[in-house]
């Protein structure tokens, strides 16, 4: 124990530093310092305590999704189970009083976040705006994508365009060049450009997928803007508290460890040097499902349609028809969106964060009534069936209600916004794997006849 904690005291630890030293510095050049010593720690671990355990694997674990199993290294966050999310250590208020915004006092913008994740650095004001015009000066998409979105059906969802249009920029990338040209030491150079040249280009995807379904077909950028702004301009709203709104959202949606599908899914891709476009596009296919990412359309479209049959039925929105609403759900063999998680066994902070803004922002909308009035119904209901592990609401349960108060209330395309937020994470942590030369990962499985032959013998 005592050598554990001796070994402990000289692990880097996880927190964000100062960067005062480095003010001038692009973050290329911070992340290239870095890049040495972590390697070199990194070698060391697994050649000095390369056989230290980490646990057992049970065969409920194996049958039931690898909850709880240890098998990836994740640096960008950490998931605790009771106090939620922390970005290179610093939990969801923590990030809101350290790192930048666009104005001062105002919510941290994405590119701060994005300089936090990458480097484990809070950047200064300078840095993150330095940051906000590489974006702006990588946006330009390849010339096909604009007539591919154009030419999509209009009833195709727009997770299944985002993610196509995201592996058909592909052809832009520079990793996929630089695998067959140079020392395979050098290619992190080349995840790099990729990477800084997805964050930069996706709002634009996102907001022709939006303006081609939903509006005139039409995207004006404003780059007199940060990150969030110009992708509201793009999207055609206009309003300030909104722009901060989606400061907010984006920050929170981007990282939430390893395990989560999207970005695991990114990560296993990424471990074949499939490039990060393809890679992205992997993990936008698992943020579309209803039990990931999709939770967020299925949250409001759930709300709505309490709101729409009490209206017919002329009842009240109270705790009562609440519940027995959320039964009836149950009942019919639905889960009820918004509400449980893999890990977490609180309310999730990223909800808790965006009712802060509600209660500042909108406290008389009525749908936040209707949300609040659930997050007081539906944990008591969980709770009852004693199976689900976490009654409590994840961040899907706030977003859309949110979104809609400022006009937003095209729910389908909700989950491309969380895809814009979780490249942030997915590919931040993309970066570091190649920087350190991670494997292909490339877990055992095993078949039905060896699980009862080890459970036999255990007997
Ligand atoms: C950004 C995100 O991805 S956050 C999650 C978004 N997803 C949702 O909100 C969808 C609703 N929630 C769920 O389906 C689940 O809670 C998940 C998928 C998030 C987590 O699943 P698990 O880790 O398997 O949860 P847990 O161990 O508690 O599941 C045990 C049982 O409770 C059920 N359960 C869990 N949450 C719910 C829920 N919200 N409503 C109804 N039943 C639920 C499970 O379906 C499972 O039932 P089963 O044994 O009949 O198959
Ligand atoms: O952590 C998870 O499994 C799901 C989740 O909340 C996320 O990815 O944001």
């Amino acid at each position: 124990m005592q050598a554990f904690r001796n070994l402990a005291a000289r692990a880097p630890k996880a927190t964000a530093k100062s960067v005062s030293s480095r003010c001038a510095s692009t973050l290329k050049e911070v992340l290239a310092a870095q890049i040495p010593e972590k390697q070199a720690s990194l070698l060391k671990l697994k050649k000095e305590h390369g056989d230290v355990g980490l646990g057992m694997v049970t065969i409920d674990q194996v049958i039931g999704g690898s909850r709880g199993i240890k098998t990836m290294m994740w640096e960008t966050s950490n998931l605790d189970p009771e106090e939620g999310i922390r970005f290179r250590g610093l939990t969801i208020p923590d990030c809101q009083k350290k790192l930048p915004g666009y104005q001062k006092g105002g919510e941290p913008t994405p590119e701060a976040l994005i300089w936090l994740l990458l480097t484990s650095e809070v950047p200064t004001k300078e840095q993150a705006d330095m940051l906000t015009a590489d974006l702006h000066a990588r946006s330009k998409l390849p010339a096909h994508i604009e007539p591919l979105i154009r030419s999509f059906p209009k009833d195709m969802h727009p997770m299944t365009q985002f993610a196509a249009a995201v592996a058909a920029m592909q052809t832009d990338s520079k990793f996929a060049v630089a695998y067959h040209t140079v020392n395979k030491k050098e290619l992190w150079q080349h995840a790099y450009e990729d990477i800084l040249n997805v964050f930069a280009r996706l709002p634009e995807i996102a907001a022709l997928i939006y303006r081609c379904r939903y509006a005139d077909g039409q995207v004006k950028k404003d780059l007199s803007l940060d990150y969030s702004g110009n992708f509201c301009r793009m999207l055609g709203f206009t309003d300030p508290t909104f722009d901060e709104l989606m400061r907010l959202y984006m920050v929170i949606h981007s990282d939430h460890e390893g395990g989560n599908a999207s970005a695991h899914a990114t990560h296993l891709v990424g471990s074949t040097l499939s490039d990060p476009y393809l890679s992205y596009a992997a993990g936008l296919c698992a943020l579309a499902g209803p039990l990931h990412g999709l939770a967020n359309q299925e949250v409001l479209g759930w709300i709505l349609q309490l709101q729409a049959e009490f209206k017919k039925a002329g009842k009240p929105v109270n705790k009562d028809t609440i519940e027995e609403f959320t039964l009836a759900t149950l009942n019919s063999g639905k889960v009820i969106p918004g509400y449980g998680h893999a890990v977490l066994r609180k309310t999730d902070p990223r909800y808790e964060a965006q009712r802060q803004f509600a209660l500042k922002h909108l406290p008389d909308d009525p749908l936040f009534h209707i949300v609040s009035t659930v997050y007081e119904v539906v944990p008591g209901v969980l709770t009852k069936l004693g199976k689900v592990k976490n009654p409590w609401p994840n961040v899907d349960a706030h977003s859309g209600v949110l979104l809609c108060h400022y006009g937003f209330t095209q729910h389908d395309y909700y989950t491309v916004l969380f895809g814009v937020s979780r490249a942030m994470g997915a590919l931040s942590q993309l970066f570091w794997d190649r920087a350190l030369g991670l494997p292909l990962e490339r877990p055992k499985s095993v078949t039905p006849e060896f699980l009862w032959s080890q459970a036999t013998k255990a007997k």
